[in-house]
């Protein structure tokens, strides 16, 4: 395994060098053979009891050089100046068939100086809905990071109760959070914030003129066009990312951190799971407001570079920018999912109307987007009233009927990984430690746009609609 390793060279203020625990017994339960080739990693597909020492830190693989990373960030809209990897170890880059750059992290590994009072553990349950949910939003066609194995170590983790242990490979187009952007600006380190900018830059944005007098500025454009995305990607699935501190959110706009995540099922913004998010900030019709807050957080850390009158007007006016920018993106996704080809003046509405009318009537959000995509007249009849608004919209032409079927189709899944089934499946897993009921749902989430032979055994709604259901952060 032949890593490279451009992040670290970036030099000892970007980590700390931090060797992953050694565990016992590691055993290999999750594999992702699809990811591992396209990383060259094939002939591991072969040799579960190497991988499992690979990526559970029992054997530092090929030329992999673990450091824990350095970032701050804010939590719950409160700063933290010190945060990084507490119970992660970056391996290195590894280069993809199709030339791009990838870094491996181990998650669970052990200890680091950023542990805190942390045990630098993960449990098993957690790194398998790591896995589960970032192969299922890769299905999905939303931008994430991903998971190459879950590892069992064999040994407890104590939280409330005691738990297996386990060691989760993320797969990232590289781990550089707003929080990392904080980290250097509270210090006042501007070189190395400005290295980290060029970097960023090379690394994600290499359209970008990184000569240019206003690249932070064009960056941060760049950015929070990349979340904007996201989050319009999330509301398009109903994904609720559950703890939105800028140290999770990743400078490439992937989806990263699973730990309080959930599926919205009855459809309502105020959709929250999380445990420790009491005032629902965090709430899936929030997510745009928080990557807006988010975004600003990233342009101060900017600013530590230049904060002339005329650069800090430019960062404002891209700040403003967001609701406009967010307001097109959003109404775009969801002209996808009602089918709609060009852009009329009522479509706004025709939208907040069946939302409404889905809130009102506690319908399924993915649901009712399936059944309009497939089979409208088995709609409720509550809808009534709006359908043949909508279907008037449609129009009767033949031709764009079949288009709008088809922006349909990739806009609305027939699968997505219901938070119940999640945990029967999670529970299952860790009772057996075995991957067997994983592998029968990751086979159905990973074709989330067709029906096959499992997928009714995988969608059907929870009796009580998730009421009461709830997630935890950082287990
Ligand atoms: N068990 C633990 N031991 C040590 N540090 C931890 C532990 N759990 C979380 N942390 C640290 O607490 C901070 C916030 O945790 P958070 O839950 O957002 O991240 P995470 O799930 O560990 O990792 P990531 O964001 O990389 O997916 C991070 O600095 C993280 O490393
Ligand atoms: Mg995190």
């Amino acid at each position: 395994m032949n890593f490279s390793h451009s992040y670290k060279n970036l030099g000892p203020a970007f980590y700390q060098t931090a060797r992953p625990q050694s565990p016992a017994q590691p055993q290999l339960l999750l594999w992702n053979a699809p990811l591992a080739e396209s990383l060259g990693l094939a002939a591991l597909s072969h040799d579960a009891s190497l991988a499992a020492r690979y990526f559970s830190g029992a054997e530092v693989p090929g030329t992999a050089e673990p450091v824990a990373l350095a970032y701050a960030g804010h939590q719950f809209g409160y700063f933290n100046p010190q945060l990084g990897d507490g119970r992660a170890h970056l391996l290195g880059e590894l280069s993809t068939r199709d030339g791009r750059l990838l870094e491996l992290q181990l998650k669970g590994s052990g200890q680091t100086l950023f542990s805190r009072r942390g045990d630098g553990r993960c449990a098993l349950k957690p790194a398998v809905r790591e896995f589960i949910m970032s192969e299922a939003l890769h299905a999905l066609g939303v931008p994430t990071t991903r998971a190459l194995c879950v590892v069992t170590t064999g040994e407890p983790v104590y939280r409330e109760r005691v738990n297996p242990g386990a060691v989760v490979t993320r797969v990232a187009s590289s781990h550089i959070r707003v929080g990392t952007f904080e980290y250097f600006a509270s210090r006042g380190d501007a070189t190395s914030l400005s290295q980290l900018l060029d970097y960023a830059i090379a690394r994600h944005y290499p359209h970008l003129d990184a000569r240019a007098d206003d690249r932070a500025v064009q960056f941060l454009s760049e950015v929070m066009q990349r979340q904007i995305h996201l989050v319009c990607e999330w509301l398009r699935i109903g994904f609720i990312h559950g703890v939105m501190n800028t140290d999770n959110t990743a400078i490439s706009g992937e989806t990263i951190d699973f730990g309080p995540c959930a599926m919205m099922g009855v459809y309502d913004p105020k959709t929250v799971f999380s445990s420790i998010d009491e005032q629902g900030r965090y709430a899936l019709g929030n997510q745009a407001r928080i990557v807006h807050w988010n975004m600003a957080r990233l342009a101060e850390a900017l600013m530590a570079l230049d904060s002339s009158a005329e650069q800090t007007a430019q960062f404002q006016t891209v700040i403003d920018s967001f609701q406009q920018r967010f307001d097109q993106h959003y109404l775009a996704m969801y002209r996808r999912k009602l089918g709609l080809i060009d852009e009329q003046e009522g479509d706004s509405a025709l939208l907040a109307g069946l939302l409404e009318l889905m809130q009102q009537h506690r319908l399924d959000y993915c649901q009712i987007f399936a059944a309009l995509t497939e089979q409208p007249e088995s709609l409720p009849s509550v809808l009534q009233g709006w359908q043949n608004r909508w279907q008037q919209r449609l129009g009767d032409n033949r031709e764009s009927l079949q288009q709008s079927r088809a922006l349909m189709r990739a806009a609305n899944p027939l699968v997505i990984p219901r938070n119940h089934h999640v945990e029967a499946v999670l529970a299952e897993c860790e009772a057996s430690l075995t991957n067997t009921a994983v592998e029968q749902f990751l086979q159905v989430l990973r074709s989330p746009y067709i029906e096959t032979e499992h997928t009714a055994k995988f969608q059907s709604l929870p009796e009580d609609g998730d009421v009461g259901y709830q997630t935890f952060c950082g287990t």
